[in-house]
């Protein structure tokens, strides 16, 4: 327990020169106007090394302690609120800390007893007790009660679980970078809050063993408050621990609540290096001589980190430059980044109230409005560094922090933005698809109904090709006839001169040559296609002489030109067009059906009633209607048969000669 020994130090420090240095141990002068002053009754408190009891008395009481199995109350606060357990929790130069219970709250508590040699002055005491009851702040162990009895003086305070930081330095060897920097910015929040209480309050005694350690949450408590005082002026008071005392503590001209700082930049020291700070010196007074003339800790040399170092000379260094805790704690090395969150927005999400939070540091907070649709975050936080609202240091996280969160607004929008847009576009997707699907509809029917009309065309160009066919061999066959008509006519005019006055044959050399042409175009036209055109039909090829008989049992037909029936015969071959008049093509019909002109009159006429004024209404017209036109039968079948450039002669007839063919539909028809 040496290491958290206290023991109090003369003004005439010389006078230990020689004397081996108990580290750790705070020394109190006469001059000190500390509660400890007042408590021994009129400044009659004495330096001293040890608290009134032995080491063999409380290691006495240690093994009193750890012989008892269980924990019992062996001691109850005058109040009763408190009872002292027999668990004893340490021991320093003065103090001896047991475990107790606050009966009423419910918790564990410090009991800590301090012998007093002489009588106290009760009134100051109840003072400082009261200033003492008054300070809580985390970071600062809680002062609960105290009273004093028997000699005996009692103050109970709040219950830490894990030791002191120092000894806590020696458990880890050598604490990292991070944990180093938890501890000093919870001794500096402590700090902070002394030196900032009104008035100030000095704690005079700040080292590792008296900051204190809840291990469990790793929480930092500054302790030992005894040594605390309140700054009404300078002090002049020499107390403390040698290796923590400030230079200015030794000098007339007193000091101030910077001694804590000094004190700090020794903790921080130990607490990078692991080492003691002056653990070079054999003494108080070789500490005191090397503090006098300015001289550092040895282990100042090993301290690694710039930022670390410039803290601790700044500590050392002159009471007048040096930092203030508050200063050290936004110190680059310390300085927690400040957050900015969002504390209101209109529900357009324009108008921001924002506010910059230093955590533990609320005197740099600032709050601030943002117009999203005006502002910039580099703007407004350029603007704030010129108005000295925030450190410029911040001046790149800070700008970060609310461009975050301008993002995180903007994000819920673009998400109801990207839903509705997922809707529209759904929406859209939908539309079209249906636009597309009914397109297709529409297209797949155009398709087939453009399909059937190609089928139609098709079939018609084949029936067209199929005509075109028929036509040019009909045409071929017929130039092919007239040409042997016109032997034979050559033949039998050669015959009749062979012949000269043979009266047998004088008929017959009367035959109309014209006549003869036109039934073998009858013929022609009404022969199938497949006879014509592979010529198996030997009637086509036969002597058309030999059909004479045929021929001549034919009604006389109206008179006409040899000219005149070879055109109606080409015509016959040709195919009607839809646009022939149809006074023409009934005129050619009563021609090869053997009427005269008056009868194809008849029958124009009855068409042209019917508005049937070419052959192409002719075509149209559907079976029913040809019967409403009011024509015979037999002008009905010569009109369709020349239609489909048939005879219906062909169709139904018998040759009443038995010849193969008739060619002379007009001999079976029935009479007009
Ligand atoms: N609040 C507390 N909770 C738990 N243990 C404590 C508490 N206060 C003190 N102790 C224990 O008692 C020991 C002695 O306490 P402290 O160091 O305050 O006594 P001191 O006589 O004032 O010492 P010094 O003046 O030499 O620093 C400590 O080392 C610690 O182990």
């Amino acid at each position: 327990m040496s290491g958290s020994q206290s023991v109090t130090f003369e003004d005439e420090i010389v006078n230990y020169d020689d004397e081996p240095l108990d580290q750790s141990q705070t020394y109190y002068t006469e001059s000190d106007e500390t509660l400890y002053q007042s408590m021994q009754n009129n400044n009659n408190f004495q330096q001293r090394r040890t608290n009134g009891l032995s080491m063999p008395q409380v290691n006495e009481i240690i093994d009193q302690s750890r012989s008892h199995d269980t924990e019992k109350v062996v001691e109850v606060s005058p109040n009763e609120r408190y009872v002292r357990l027999n668990t004893l929790l340490g021991k320093g130069a003065y103090k001896v800390v047991y475990k107790a219970i606050d009966r009423e709250e419910g918790y564990e508590v410090a009991w800590n007893t301090m012998q007093a040699t002489k009588s106290i002055d009760h009134k100051e005491m109840e003072h400082e007790i009261e200033i003492l009851k008054s300070v809580r702040h985390p970071n600062i162990i809680a002062f609960h009660d105290a009273w004093y009895q028997k000699n005996e003086f009692v103050f109970v305070t709040e219950l830490m679980t894990s030791g002191t930081l120092r000894e806590y330095i020696r458990k880890l060897s050598l604490p990292n970078i991070k944990i180093v920097k938890r501890w000093s910015r919870q001794i500096l929040k402590g700090l902070a809050y002394l030196h900032g209480y009104n008035p100030s309050i000095i704690h005079r005694d700040i080292k590792c063993d008296n900051i204190f350690i809840n291990g469990a949450h790793g929480e930092v408590k500054i302790g030992d408050m005894g040594t605390a005082e309140m700054k009404m002026g300078k002090k002049y008071t020499i107390i403390g621990t040698p290796e923590f005392m400030a230079p200015e503590m030794y000098e007339e001209q007193g000091y101030n609540e910077k001694v804590d700082i000094y004190a700090f930049g020794m903790c921080l020291l130990e607490m990078v290096t692991g080492d003691y700070p002056y653990g070079e010196c054999k003494n108080a007074a070789q500490i005191y001589k090397k503090v006098s003339a300015g001289i550092k800790p040895a282990s100042l040399s090993e301290v690694q980190s710039q930022e670390v170092l410039d803290i601790i000379d700044n500590c050392l260094g002159n009471e007048d430059g040096r930092m203030s805790a508050q200063e050290i704690l936004e110190h680059t090395f310390l300085a927690v980044e400040p957050d900015v969150v969002l504390l209101a927005a209109d529900p357009a999400q324009v108008h921001l109230t924002l506010q910059v939070v230093f955590k533990g540091m609320d005197k740099l907070s600032v709050k601030f409005d943002f117009n999203v649709e005006t502002d910039t975050a580099e703007q407004v936080v350029r603007e704030m560094i010129e108005e000295q609202v925030l450190p410029e240091r911040y001046q790149h996280h800070i700008t970060k922090e609310i461009n975050r969160i301008l993002r995180d607004i903007e994000k819920p929008n673009n998400k109801a933005s990207d839903n509705d847009q997922d809707d529209d576009s759904k929406e859209s997707v939908w539309r079209r698809e249906n636009d597309i699907r009914s397109e297709l509809e529409k297209t797949k029917e155009e398709l087939d109904r453009a399909a059937e009309h190609v089928l139609e065309v098709e079939l018609r160009c084949d029936g067209y090709e199929n005509r075109a066919r028929t036509a040019e061999i009909r045409y071929r066959d017929a130039v092919r006839i007239l040409r042997e008509m016109k032997e034979t006519q050559q033949l039998t005019t050669e015959q009749l001169d062979v012949l000269g006055k043979n009266p047998r044959f004088d008929n017959d050399l009367k035959i109309d040559t014209s006549r003869l042409l036109r039934s073998e175009a009858m013929r022609l036209v009404d022969t199938p296609v497949s006879a014509v055109s592979n010529g198996s039909n030997g009637s086509v090829k036969s002597d058309p002489i030999i059909k004479k008989p045929d021929l001549y049992d034919s009604p006389s037909p109206p008179s006409t030109t040899t000219l005149t029936r070879e055109a109606l015969v080409s015509r016959i071959l040709e195919e009607y067009t839809d646009d022939t008049d149809i006074e023409l093509f009934v005129r050619d019909c009563a021609i090869a059906s053997h009427r005269n002109i008056d009868k194809a009159h008849e029958w124009a006429n009855k068409l042209k009633n019917q508005d049937i004024m070419t052959v192409g209404d002719l075509r149209d017209l559907h079976d029913e209607d040809w019967v409403g036109i009011g024509l015979t039968v037999f002008a009905l079948r010569a009109l369709k048969n020349m239609l489909k450039g048939k005879k219906q002669a062909s169709q139904s007839s018998t040759p009443a000669t038995g010849t193969p063919i008739s060619l002379n539909s007009a001999r079976v028809s029935p009479p007009l």
